[in-house]
């Protein structure tokens, strides 16, 4: 019996084969959860990743994971997002993408579209409030979102930074001064910093309009959690999320939640789901 074969007798014959791209800090993190139970009725069917993953779960090709899984996990960054989606819709896969910063890329948005018969489902990630701005959005009021994230400097170094920009995050030191790195809309965020602000492009997904949403990226060295804050100005209200987030300890850039958000998601569309808030 294969590790999967016996994880799906005991979650039950219904089980939701969780199938996974990217077995990085979320990916891992998604991993321990689903064999430690922390999703009932869901287990997992096979892990692609470029760097190698676990022999039992090892799966080769995008094409092999859609065919053993009923939903694919995306925690592999934005071009690994660009590379697979295609495949799972055309499959018929169901896709729960991470790397939403991907989205705003003109070549991958009409992904959103697609007729099918696969599907793409995006996740809340590292913040929350995103109903809200769907529900603001929907009353047909003008709605402003302004994102400011705060991160520790080195988890904001990126390879088309001079050396002089590099040398000055990788050295910054607690008492010194916070920098602004980044203001601008959330389609350069996300190209700029695809592995720091996929949260600017999940508000602007969820606004459905990148031209309404400004970003800010401070970094601090004095900041101990990653920060979000994320005011909506609409006529509804004006409402102010502040996200402190700890940082996963495997990946200084990447919150600790975010995986938390994807088997929360999991659980969600899985065959023990409960009465969920939507
Ligand atoms: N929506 C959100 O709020 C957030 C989204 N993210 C996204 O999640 C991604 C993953 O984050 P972490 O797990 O922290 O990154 P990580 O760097 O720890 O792990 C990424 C893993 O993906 C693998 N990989 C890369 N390209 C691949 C490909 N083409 N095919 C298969 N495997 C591939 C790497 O080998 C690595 O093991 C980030 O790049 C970012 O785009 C991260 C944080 C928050
Ligand atoms: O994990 C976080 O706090 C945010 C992040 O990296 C992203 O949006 O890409």
């Amino acid at each position: 019996m294969t590790a999967e074969s016996l994880a799906r007798s005991e979650a039950g014959v219904d089980a939701m084969r969780v199938g996974l791209v990217g077995y990085g800090a979320i990916g891992r993190q998604v991993v321990e959860a689903l064999i430690a139970g922390r999703v009932p009725g869901a287990v997992l069917a096979g892990i692609m990743d470029k760097a190698g993953a676990p022999e039992e779960f090892a799966v080769a090709d995008v094409d092999a994971l859609v065919d053993t899984a009923d939903i694919i996990v995306e925690a592999a960054g934005s071009q690994a997002l660009q590379e697979i989606a295609p495949a799972v819709l055309e499959r018929g896969g169901t896709l729960l993408a991470v790397s939403t910063g991907a989205f705003l890329r003109p070549a991958v948005r009409p992904l959103l579209d697609h007729p099918g018969p696969g599907r793409i489902i995006l996740s809340t990630g590292a913040i929350a409030g995103l109903d809200l701005i769907r529900a603001a959005r929907l009353s047909g009021s003008g709605v402003r979102v302004d994102l400011r994230t705060t991160k520790r400097p080195p988890a904001l170094v990126q390879p088309w930074m001079s050396d002089e920009q590099r040398d000055g995050l990788q050295q910054a030191r607690p008492g010194d001064a916070p920098s602004v790195v980044f203001s601008g809309g959330p389609e350069q965020a996300a190209e700029l910093f695809p592995a720091n602000l996929n949260v600017a492009a999940a508000l602007a997904l969820a606004v459905d309009s990148p031209e309404a949403v400004h970003v800010e990226l401070v970094a601090d060295p004095n900041a101990e959690r990653t920060r979000h804050e994320v005011t909506v100005t609409s006529d509804l209200g004006v409402h102010r999320f502040v996200l402190e987030n700890y940082p996963s300890p495997a990946n200084p850039a990447t919150s600790a939640l975010v995986a938390w958000a994807v088997l929360r998601c999991l659980a969600d569309l899985g065959p023990r789901a409960r009465p969920a808030f939507r």
